[in-house]
């Protein structure tokens, strides 16, 4: 048994646009092993937004596998995978996609209920682990974009999932609370031993990564790791 906890294998995906067929991703493969922060950068248009999505269930590959602990999640029934999905990925993207009619505290109550384990007290703890218990009532346009970027973090991380897909989360902050919102989803990476992929376009950010993965011309390179010789 490996410690991969998300692998693709020879992936590829192609997107039809009029007339014209774009493979985005080329037989891409990349393993991710558990309890690692992963980086990914890559041009505008190279696929940084399709791999995260077909990584997290939310697509799928024309070809290829994506295995979760060794299994083809790709098997899994509509119903299977959306459970893998809630259980499994906190997804975090740059404009929150947070319920404009729920407060913070409900935003984050909502992927519980999904998979019937609502716990309101779990939510509240979740709000002061991001610093926000004092605005459990207030809806996202009440909120800074930091502030709902950290509600969208204690989201994310509701179900205690092992993975975080986090999609240039701080593409929409300044400079300051971008690094505040990096720094806490790093202090939770590691103190949860959860394995954490980040998109992101800033090299500061990506220099961060235990393993810096680039995104080019369809593939996967690794450009640098901590733990290299
Ligand atoms: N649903 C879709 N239908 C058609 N084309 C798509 C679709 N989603 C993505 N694409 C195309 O696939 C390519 C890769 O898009 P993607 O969003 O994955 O890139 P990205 O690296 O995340 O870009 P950015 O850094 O600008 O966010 C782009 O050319 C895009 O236009």
């Amino acid at each position: 048994m490996n410690n991969y906890v998300l692998e693709a294998r020879s992936i590829s995906k192609s997107y039809i646009l009029g007339s014209a067929c774009i493979e985005v991703l080329s037989k891409l493969s990349v393993r991710f092993e558990e309890g690692l922060f992963f980086t990914i950068q890559g041009a505008s248009g190279s696929g940084k937004t399709t791999l995260l999505q077909l990584l997290g269930g939310l697509e799928k590959p024309d070809k290829g596998y994506i295995l979760y602990r060794g299994e083809n999640i790709l098997q899994l029934s509509a119903k299977e995978l959306a459970k893998w999905r809630a259980e499994t990925i906190g997804f975090v993207f740059q404009s929150y996609h947070l319920l404009p009619e729920l407060s913070a505290l409900e935003n984050i109550e909502l992927p519980a209920l999904i998979i019937g384990k609502g716990n309101q007290k779990k939510a509240m703890e979740l709000l002061e682990a991001v610093g926000l218990e004092k605005r459990a009532n207030h809806r996202p346009n009440e909120l800074s974009g930091g502030e709902q970027q950290r509600v969208a973090i204690a989201r994310a991380l509701r179900n205690d999932p092992p993975v975080i897909l986090a999609d240039e989360p701080t593409g929409n902050l300044d400079g300051e609370t971008g690094k505040q919102i990096i720094h806490l989803l790093l202090s939770i990476q590691k103190e949860k031993n959860k394995t954490l992929i980040l998109v992101t376009h800033e090299r500061e950010i990506a220099t961060l990564g235990d393993k810096q993965l680039l995104l080019s011309h369809g593939k996967i390179t690794e450009i640098e790791s901590k733990f290299s010789t």
